[in-house]
């Protein structure tokens, strides 16, 4: 993706503070701009409180993606997820990161710092931002997705 003047929004809770920094970094290198929505220590916090930050700014359009990190990236996916007009995938490859892109139009990606390495992690990171989504044929699934087409119990 070339980088914008809109920038990626990024959190994690305590298990992904460190990849969180290391992801941080490479997009910066890259020229990306970082919106770092913490946390920013080792000191036990809650990923909701994070996902919500950055759902926030990605649903505001005060960021173009986001990316949220806890320990399996699972908790961090469900809260994000919450959110009307997030389509955040749980992502543990570049395969992954690349086809939510292409047919889910992902707007967060999660990853699982517990779980995955962060040369993995970075490269997924670097594919979804990369990579276009396709439409087509995937418009009409995603529009299924949208908050008004959610079923009811
Ligand atoms: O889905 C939840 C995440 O993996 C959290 O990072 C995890 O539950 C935190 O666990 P702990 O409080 O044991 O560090």
């Amino acid at each position: 993706m070339t980088p914008s003047e809109t920038p990626i929004a990024i959190g994690s809770d305590h298990a992904g503070v460190e990849l969180k920094a290391q992801v941080k970094q490479v997009l910066e290198s890259a020229g990306h701009k970082v919106e770092d929505f913490g946390t920013h220590g080792p000191e036990s916090v809650d990923y909701p409180d994070f996902a919500n930050k950055v759902a926030g700014a990605v649903v505001s359009g005060q960021a173009s993606f986001g990316v949220l990190i806890c320990g399996t990236g699972i908790g961090i996916s469900i809260a994000a997820n919450r959110h009307a007009a997030i389509r955040c995938a749980l992502v543990h490859d570049t395969t992954g990161a690349r086809l939510t892109r292409q047919h889910n139009d992902a707007n967060v990606i999660a990853l699982g710092a517990r779980l995955i390495g962060p040369e993995v992690a970075i490269d997924a990171v670097r594919t979804f931002l990369a990579t276009p989504y396709e439409g087509g044929r995937h418009e009409r699934r995603v529009a299924k997705l949208s908050p008004e087409r959610a079923p009811v119990a």
